[in-house]
């Protein structure tokens, strides 16, 4: 047997059917007062097994210190061979220990105890590998004995008979503990969440798989005890960061988390179905079940900067570092940052793919604004500090780009002027290369039209002959320095910055934008880029025109020298040193732009444009695309969900994308039900304004409810004092968080009326920075401003009354018609 458990156990138990809400369990209660020794007994034994496992810990800590240690004394012996043995070492040495040091709060958090399997196969973690009972596991009496017991973790432990210890969450062995139900139980007859923290086991939670069982560990019949761990989970109130779910992943989740990544995983589920949990854990998954494939990185796009850092420290938590880029949409181009926000309209322009029409216009229009435009955005991307103030000043009348050119060949002087550089600007640009890489062609271009000019082009018939004169004339005019500078001025390399400064004009924009954007929006749109700072929908252009800019060369970073190299003098004995491990890894950071993997969050949101600049992070990726159609603040989700296909590259056959028909054929498909955050008293009017926003969708059913009814409340004096009043009440009803959601050009003001309240737990929002997060309590105030906002502003609204895991207030405003108890009309029956 792998792991026999430790304690005796008692028949304790009273069996009990759980309530309907709770989806997949079942879960039996113990009576009073025998139940608390019986609880002691099993926390005890649960104890018991801890220290094992830390003690063991412990050696695992001395061998890597041990290892490490030895591998800086090979550093000394100074051959080549031997300093990548040290790397190598160093390396495996220093993440093992990292992970090891690392005090985890609930290093080991489950345990299942399982029948006899059908064969007696073991896999690699030492556990049986048999998923149906053995034909004779259950006596024909109903009674059965326990034949595996299995502790689940955050990391798998060995003893020193490799006998598992504990089973790493994420291995095979362990996907009975969250697969199994009572429907479906296979070997599974109880499963047990151990709390623990540091190194003391602060109590067991049990669920029974197989309720009409008598089973016997040991001898003794087994205990179950405990409310159930979903439930306690659920209850726990909220901080600032999510926590892990890796205790309490549902069956539905869990199928998802596990789901081979072959091309494109699709997931929907309502609001608080756990999609960004699970897509967060099936990063940790991914990774653990196939490393080198996805060393290549993983990257999780996130809507907002606020969600990235509430969901950061899930996958540290899950032992996981490293691989796994979260980064907001608005932060995907490095050097630029989105820190403002469009109004509805400008966005929908901005997000378009009617936009990418004006981009291209735009990019080769700024050609002809010469040196100036490239001067505008002084920096490239990615060499700017990204704080907003490098070039962002919008360039003063222009002087345009040199209107001749002249220069001495052969000893004549040669010009080029207005129309004839024209010809050669129009030309060029009939290559289908990127901008800035079709420079080399217009300066052929040049050549050739100045040799035209110069006469020589008919002096000798033998093509050799003529051929040769050719390459002195060029090599004549490319030693000028005016020739130079006249490329310089005239065909500018330019920069994704410089060509949307130049945009910020408003008549140049109305000419790049013709018949594509209507004279409002080119103003809306022109008015906007004025503004120090980029939105979201900036970013996804910058990305835009870098593309079809070209990239611009990268200069040569100086390589750093490795202090260990110095102490063991080893730049004297190569003179060209490999590179270590290490800097491998940060180099591979630093030039990555494409990944292994990419996950989707929220990915309703992402506009077209959006979907093109995400899609080049992934164009050999397989991809996770995590969302709720109901929660879209996009107003024309179905141009969107064409930009995405495009994207991913799933449009069915005929689509004339390559691979189209197999990525499509293979894509997968899961939706998530259950909604874990909301009480049912707040599920249910929240499904009020779901019927208002998209007609006949189906809400999550929520897992459990509080009895209490959310609030209304009427604007007495300011609608400020109100808020503030009603955050106070919401503060002292919990013991976690408050989240106050207004309209979005409310923000400001919101935090002025909250100033100095709730030490921390309360926290102002606009309405679409409410995106993906949660709190104890929220305060949603005034619904018809949040749905005015936008044509999609209904289901931004029921993203806002969908965030609290506890109690909600509503606070009618003005434009809302609350009835005598102060509900507003979009929130009546
Ligand atoms: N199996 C689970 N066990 C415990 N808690 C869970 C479980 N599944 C989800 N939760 C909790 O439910 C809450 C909602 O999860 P999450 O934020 O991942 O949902 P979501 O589907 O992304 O929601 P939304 O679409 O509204 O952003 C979180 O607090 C999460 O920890």
């Amino acid at each position: 047997m792998a792991a026999q458990a430790q304690q005796d156990s008692a028949v304790e138990s009273v069996h009990e059917a759980a309530p309907g809400a709770v989806p997949d369990t079942v879960r039996a209660p113990v009576r009073d007062a025998e139940a608390d020794s019986v609880r002691d007994r099993e926390i005890s034994g649960e104890q018991e097994h801890l220290d094992r496992v830390y003690r063991r810990l412990e050696e695992k800590i001395h061998e890597a210190e041990f290892l490490m240690h030895d591998a800086a004394q090979r550093g000394h012996v100074g051959t080549p061979g031997a300093l990548a043995e040290r790397d190598a070492q160093v390396f495996r040495a220093g993440v093992h220990l990292n992970r090891l040091n690392n005090e985890f709060e609930d290093f080991l958090f489950g345990r299942i105890d399982l029948l006899l399997g059908k064969d007696g196969k073991k896999g690699p973690d030492g556990a049986y590998t048999a998923v149906e009972p053995a034909e004779g596991a259950v006596r024909p009496d109903g009674t059965a004995d326990i034949a595996e017991t299995l502790h689940i973790g955050r990391i798998g432990v060995l003893d020193e008979e490799y006998a598992p210890l504990v089973i790493d969450w994420r291995a095979p062995a362990a996907a009975p503990f969250y697969r199994s139900t009572p429907v479906d139980p296979g070997r599974v007859v109880r499963r047990r969440v151990i709390r623990s923290k540091g190194r003391r086991v602060l109590g067991v939670e049990d669920d029974l798989m197989r309720p009409e069982l008598t089973a016997f560990l040991n001898g003794r019949e087994l205990a179950v005890v405990g409310d159930g761990a979903l439930m306690a989970a659920l209850g726990q109130a909220r901080s600032h960061t999510m926590r892990d779910i890796v205790a309490s992943i549902q069956a539905e989740q869990d199928l998802v988390i596990r789901a081979p990544a072959s091309s494109v995983t699709y997931v929907e589920g309502g609001p608080g179905t756990g999609k960004t949990a699970v897509a967060l854990h099936r990063a940790a998954y991914l990774l653990y079940q196939d490393r080198r494939r996805y060393s290549g990185g993983i990257l999780i796009v996130s809507p907002t900067p606020l969600l990235v850092s509430y969901t950061e420290g899930v996958l540290p938590s899950l032992g996981e570092e490293g691989q796994v880029a979260i980064r907001a949409i608005g932060s995907l181009v490095d050097g630029a940052e989105a820190t403002l926000y469009d109004a509805p309209s400008v966005a929908r322009a901005k997000g378009s793919s009617r936009m990418l029409k004006v981009l291209r216009k735009a990019a080769r229009g700024a050609l002809e604004l010469g040196a100036a435009a490239a001067a505008a955005g002084q920096l490239a991307f990615g060499e700017g500090d990204g704080d907003g103030d490098d070039g962002d000043a919008v360039p003063q009348a222009p002087s345009g780009p040199p209107a001749r050119l002249r220069v001495v060949a052969f000893g004549r002087r040669l010009e080029l002027a207005g129309p004839e550089l024209d010809h050669v600007r129009r030309t060029a640009l009939g290559g289908t290369a990127p901008v800035n890489l079709l420079r080399p062609r217009a300066r052929k271009l040049l050549l050739d039209a100045l040799w035209a000019k110069s006469g020589a082009a008919g002096r000798h018939s033998d093509p050799e002959l003529a051929a040769e004169l050719r390459s002195s004339f060029d090599e004549d005019v490319l030693g000028e320095d005016s020739f130079t500078a006249f490329l310089d001025a005239w065909w500018p390399e330019l920069t994704p910055r410089g060509v949307l400064e130049t945009m910020a004009d408003e008549r140049r924009l109305g000419r790049w934008a013709r018949r594509v954007l209507n004279p409002g929006e080119v103003r809306k749109v022109a008015r906007s880029l004025k503004r120090d700072g980029y939105s979201v929908h900036d970013i996804a252009i910058l990305d835009e025109l870098q593309a079809i800019l070209g990239a611009p060369a990268r200069p040569r970073k100086k390589r750093e020298l490795d202090p260990l190299d110095q102490l063991t003098g080893l730049e004297e004995l190569m003179p060209v040193r490999e590179e270590t491990q290490r800097e491998r890894a940060e180099r591979l950071a630093q030039e990555r732009v494409e990944y292994a993997h990419v996950i989707v969050d929220e990915a309703q949101d992402l506009t077209p444009l959006q979907w093109r600049m995400v899609g080049r992070r992934g164009r050999h990726a397989t991809w996770t695309v995590v969302g709720d159609p109901a929660q879209s603040s996009w107003s024309d989700p179905d141009e969107a969900a064409e930009a995405r296909d495009e994207a991913l590259g799933t449009r069915l056959p005929g689509s004339g994308h390559p691979g189209a028909a197999s990525r499509s054929s293979r894509a997968r498909r899961f939706e998530l039900t259950v909604n874990y955050r909301n009480p049912a008293e707040i599920a249910e009017l929240a499904a009020k304004v779901l019927a208002l926003a998209m007609p006949g969708a189906k809400s999550p059913s929520a897992v459990r409810s509080t009895g209490l009814k959310p609030r209304f409340a009427l604007v007495a004096g300011s609608l400020g004092a109100t808020v503030r009043a009603e955050a106070e009440a919401l503060l002292e009803r919990v013991e976690g968080t408050v989240g106050v959601v207004v309209a979005m050009n409310r923000r400001e003001e919101a935090k002025r009326w909250l100033a100095g309240l709730g030490g921390g737990r309360v926290v102002a929002l606009g309405s679409l920075e409410a995106k993906g997060l949660e709190y104890d309590a929220t305060l949603v105030v005034s619904p018809a401003e949040i749905a005015d906002e936008s044509p999609a502003g209904l289901r931004v609204l029921y993203v806002a009354l969908t965030r609290a895991t506890q109690q909600l207030t509503v606070v009618a405003g003005e434009r809302d018609q609350p009835d005598a108890n102060g509900v507003p009309d979009l929130l009546r029956d």
